[in-house]
């Protein structure tokens, strides 16, 4: 059961709910680690990021316990600091326990974080600043150990933006002694969340505009009780798939103010859209401008992680497009497997050309997880039978892209 099987060239239309977002949950859970009391997560993505998360915190003496979409933590009694290898290395947000852990325990043990393979990851950043702060890092047989006498606040200013690191000093500063302040943040939606998820176990933390966050330290954090935003590179798929069958659909619970960056360019594709209650509704019959050069960018930027999405229904545009990717340097992974399906792309460093045109069926296979959902809209545009095999990196982030695509009136089926 490791592929999905897509009949293409059928229509969509109907609804779908859009599920929690992954990249706002995992750092949750990793801030359950400086809570004493239980925290709850309503609309907890049922995707295997969040059960590896889930699987650390039992393995560092937390309680980790999830049913019908609530993630149910307690780390009060929280013992250990060594993070398993096994799930951390499978994924990113791993690499964000290390600032709860300094924070809370003084000490953390961490294998190199896994993740997407889109580009080199470096992780720098994240070190220099907790050095900052007191700790110091020593590298160990496949990964690091950190210690400090306990974290001061500091101010940092980080070379280069960067979301994981961000939140891993805003994580590592709530319990730290004294004001940490930190400049040229991310202020993507997910760093924004996580902020007031802190606030809301009693974290002192400011956000201003001009990339600033300013954290005052306290002794400890509380219970907290609080609801995962919905997934706004998921609802970017799915608009996705909407634009490369030229369907009308309708996205329920999409996260209106986070998807400014997309909407734009659907827009500049020939898509319509609109707002009705918390419903996005889309017409994508128009769907047929190619972009003459659409750059990914930090937030409120248009979002790197919806770049390979893009890339597969510009295939399917007649026209030339262009795609430039500023934040990873391997995120063109894909364009070898949509070319198995007919794309013409040209890549050229950070460069895309896309000249586009008529896709066909082909067994293809993910390599990662949003080129992987990109393989999945190929196919449901392609003409003929489209398999996409490994889609277990899909998984990472999405709940159940054949579910969701089917209810919509995709023919489609896990095998
Ligand atoms: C789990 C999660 O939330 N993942 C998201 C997070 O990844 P992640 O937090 O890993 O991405 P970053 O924002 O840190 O990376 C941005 C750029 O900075 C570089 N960099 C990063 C850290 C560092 O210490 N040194 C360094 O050079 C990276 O290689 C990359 O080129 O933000 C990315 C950018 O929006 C998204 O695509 C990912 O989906
Ligand atoms: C790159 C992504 O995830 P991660 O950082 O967890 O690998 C993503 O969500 O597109």
């Amino acid at each position: 059961m490791n592929q999905i099987r897509i009949e293409g060239f059928h229509r969509l239309n109907g609804e779908v709910r859009i599920q929690g977002s992954k990249n706002a949950a995992l750092p949750m859970m990793a801030a359950a680690v400086l809570c004493k009391g239980e925290v709850i997560l309503h609309h907890c993505p049922d995707i295997t990021d969040v059960h590896l998360m889930k699987e650390i915190i039992k393995g560092l003496g937390g309680k980790a316990f999830y049913k019908n979409h609530t993630m149910y933590l307690d780390c009060t009694k929280i013992e250990r600091t060594t993070i398993p290898k096994k799930e951390a290395e499978k994924m990113r947000s791993s690499i964000v326990l290390m600032g709860s852990l300094l924070g809370r325990k003084k000490e953390v043990c961490i294998p190199w974080p896994g993740g997407c393979v889109i580009g080199k990851r470096p992780i720098d950043l994240h070190l220099s600043a907790l050095e900052k702060m007191g700790a110091e890092f020593t590298e160990e047989d496949r990964g690091l150990k950190g210690k400090t006498e306990g974290l001061k606040g500091a101010r940092i200013v980080f070379p280069k933006i960067s979301v994981g690191a961000t939140q891993n000093v805003i994580l590592a500063s709530v319990l730290a002694k004294g004001t940490t302040i930190l400049e040229n943040c991310a202020c993507e939606p997910e760093v924004q969340w996580l902020c007031r998820f802190l606030r809301k176990g009693g974290a002192k933390i400011k956000e201003t505009k001009n990339r600033m966050i300013e954290i005052e330290g306290i002794k400890s954090l509380h219970a907290v009780e609080y609801e995962v935003p919905p997934d706004r590179i998921v609802a970017g798929t799915y608009l996705c798939a909407s634009a490369i069958t030229r369907s009308n659909i309708c996205l329920v619970g999409a996260p209106k103010d986070e998807m400014k960056a997309i909407l734009s360019l659907y827009q500049k594709m020939g898509g319509q859209y609109e707002w009705i209650g918390g419903k996005l509704s889309l017409c994508s019959q128009e769907v047929n401008v190619p972009v003459l050069c659409q750059k990914t960018e930090v937030y409120p930027g248009f979002p790197t992680d919806l770049q390979s999405p893009v890339l597969a229904v510009l295939s399917g545009i007649k026209g030339k497009s262009c795609l430039i990717e500023t934040i990873f340097e391997n995120r063109f992974r894909v364009a070898g497997e949509l070319k198995k399906m007919g794309a013409n792309i040209r890549i050229d460093g950070a460069k895309a050309e896309i000249y586009g045109g008529k896709l066909h069926g082909a067994e293809v296979e993910a390599q990662e997880l949003r080129g992987g959902a990109a393989l999945v809209l190929a196919g449901l545009a392609a003409k003929g039978v489209t398999t996409v095999k490994n889609i277990e990196y899909i998984e990472r982030g999405y709940e159940d892209i054949c579910r969701d695509l089917s209810q919509l009136g995709a023919v489609m089926e896990r095998k």
